[in-house]
């Protein structure tokens, strides 16, 4: 497969392989690309289970009465349904917001329950999405431990306890997304929105520590920017996984796992397009019909600050890259409750409107 990004495949669900050298896989991937496939063995999070939230998100999208989503109309808690145009990921350069619905569940109480109003449609889902939650919430401490150990920082679980519940709330957030079929937008005055340079979803780096990405086999879309400033497509299933029993898991280095190591752990820009634009698609791959995915957003608590952690190599390489003058050292120290709130208010205009006049 020619253009497209070649991203490492990592196997982390054998506890019985060498837990260093995994650790420094993924380390290497995440400085090089920013972006790591994990292969979907169903040992983290079950096969079913992801096709459950699929499911979901079908009858989200599909089966549930507008009214219903616009009672749970996004807050500034970043909790609940964004309506189409609603969200621009990337307000620069989009003349309208993204192609796409989404509807975003906080993290759930100690005894499961959702902090925040649910479509009736869906209310029976509750416990399965906080379980949803939950499953990801261990993959994504189990990724925070091996990155800690790959880049020997001090003490080697400090990215794992910045993300234990018990130490405090989050932003993390677990987002359904339907990105509707071209077809369907043609007639409507949705066409005429539709222009040359439109996106499904705008050019972006997530504002998390990283984000776990479920996508479904055959739907293309994602591409993420290359080192040259290029775009190529990341496919749903590198090669290696075709046969495996789910397409693998793509981790996406966020922000704040950037700030955290001075820039040594790369924070890809990445977007989702519509069919058509060349080298768009993938062997095996279609953009032409709708679109589902589901991302994990993962967030540390909300007071951390996003200094650089105890590490050899992190300091190592802040003082190179400061011998460069690419590290700003003037820059404001920030919590990651303060990054968070200051990357929604650039995408959700509307929602932001009115503190702006004021
Ligand atoms: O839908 C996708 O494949 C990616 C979505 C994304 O990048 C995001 O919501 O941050
Ligand atoms: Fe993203």
């Amino acid at each position: 497969m020619a253009g497209v990004a070649k991203i490492p495949v990592i196997d982390i669900s054998d506890n019985n392989q060498d837990q260093a050298r995994v650790a420094k896989e993924l380390v290497e991937a995440a400085i090089e690309h920013g972006f790591i496939y994990i292969k979907n063995t169903g040992n983290d999070i079950p096969v079913e289970d992801v096709d459950a939230a699929f499911e979901l998100a079908r009858k989200l999208f599909k089966e549930t009465p507008v009214e219903e989503k616009q009672a749970c109309t996004i807050q500034k808690n970043n909790r609940g349904w964004s309506a189409m145009h609603y969200e621009t990921l990337d307000p620069k350069n989009q003349r309208v917001g993204d192609f796409k619905e989404a509807f975003n569940f906080g993290e759930p109480s100690q005894q499961g329950h959702l902090q925040q109003p649910i479509p009736p449609t869906i209310r029976s889902a509750e416990p399965f999405i906080s379980r949803f939650h939950t499953l990801c919430h261990h993959l994504s401490l189990r990724l925070n431990t091996l990155l800690g150990q790959g880049l020997s920082v001090s003490p080697p679980d400090f990215f794992t306890s910045a993300h234990l519940r018990e130490n405090g709330a989050s932003g993390t957030i677990l987002r359904l997304l339907y990105y509707p079929a071209p077809s369907s937008l043609a007639g409507a005055e949705e066409e005429e929105k539709k222009g040359d340079g439109d996106v499904r979803a705008g050019a972006h780096s997530d504002y998390g520590s990283m984000t776990l990405l479920f996508r479904l086999k055959g739907q293309a879309g994602l591409e993420i920017q290359t080192r040259e400033g290029t775009w190529v497509p990341v496919p749903v299933c590198p090669p290696g996984t075709e046969t495996d029993p789910a397409p693998p898991i793509l981790v996406n280095i966020g922000d704040l796992l950037s700030y955290w190591t001075n820039g040594l752990l790369r924070s890809t820009v990445h977007r989702v397009v519509f069919p058509g634009g060349e080298g768009s698609t993938v062997e095996g791959e279609t953009g032409g019909e709708e679109r589902y995915s589901i991302a994990y957003f993962c967030h540390p608590v909300g007071t951390m600050k996003l200094e650089p952690v105890p590490s050899e190599r992190v300091r190592a390489f802040g003082e190179e890259q400061n011998g460069k003058g690419v590290i700003n050292g003037e820059r404001k120290m920030l919590t990651a409750d303060e990054h968070l709130n200051m990357r929604l208010q650039a995408s959700y205009l509307k929602l932001y409107e009115d503190e702006k006049k004021e």
